[in-house]
């Protein structure tokens, strides 16, 4: 695929266990010392494969949050999706060596009670626009979320807090190029994402949404 930065596979280290409960992760729930940033303050090192996630969170902060990347190609467990970024999060820490900062995106159907979830890859990679739209058939409710949550960690052992952002739109069969997984058939306020032009999907979007979360702790953190 065109957009996939992965070159090759890493090794990976044994996955790590942890008892904390997500909900704690939340930024919104009080900064645990641990996540102190310290000289990356005005920088984040993004871990993604994908070149338009990569494009649009440099869109969306730079020039105030300088961006670099390290495309990695980190194993993603089974779980709900705050425990996937978190554990996605943890692996990158530990992969990099240091500061971090990882995404992970789903398509929840509402009928569906949210599934593909974090699933929605592989179903895109198997059945297309197409057969996500025929998922819905039976069904009259075609109400979508697009979520999307970054997880920032300080570097190996430090806990993940997690940034979330939340679209809510529908699914429809597919209109707009097709540059990006299933912008195409995920439509919001009678457009396709694919039907908007870039700042215009980076206004509304699930990911734009969830980097508002983040810029609003970057700007607590480098003034506390
Ligand atoms: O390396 P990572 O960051 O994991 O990149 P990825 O492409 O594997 O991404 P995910 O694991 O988060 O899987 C999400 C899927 O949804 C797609 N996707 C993510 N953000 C999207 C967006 O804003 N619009 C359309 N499709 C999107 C993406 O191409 C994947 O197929
Ligand atoms: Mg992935």
């Amino acid at each position: 695929m065109s957009n996939d930065l992965s070159h090759s596979s890493t090794s990976q280290p044994d996955p790590v266990t942890h008892t904390n409960s997500f909900s704690s992760h939340f930024h919104s729930q009080g900064l645990p010392q641990t996540a102190k940033m310290t000289e990356a303050r005005h920088q984040v090192n993004f871990i993604t494969g994908n070149a338009n996630k990569l494009s649009e969170v440099k869109a969306i902060l730079e020039p105030a949050i300088s961006v670099t990347n390290q495309s990695l190609d980190l194993v993603e467990i089974q779980g709900t999706l705050e425990e996937v970024t978190i554990d996605k999060c943890r692996r990158a820490a530990e992969l990099v060596g240091g500061p971090v900062l990882v995404e992970d995106t789903c398509l929840c159907f509402d009928a569906l009670q949210d599934l593909p979830g974090p699933y929605i890859k592989w179903f895109l990679g198997s059945i297309g626009h197409e057969g996500l739209n025929n998922m819905l058939l039976a069904y009259k409710d075609k109400g979508a979320k697009a979520v999307c949550t970054f997880g920032y960690s300080a570097g190996p052992g430090h806990e993940p807090i997690l940034f979330q952002g939340i679209t809510h739109g529908k699914i429809v069969p597919a209109r707009g190029p097709s540059n990006f997984g299933w912008d195409p058939i995920f439509e919001y306020e009678g457009k396709t994402y694919a039907e908007m032009d870039k700042a215009e999907k980076n206004k509304i979007s699930h990911r734009s949404r969830a980097l508002a979360k983040l810029q609003e702790w970057f700007a607590k953190e480098m003034t506390a």
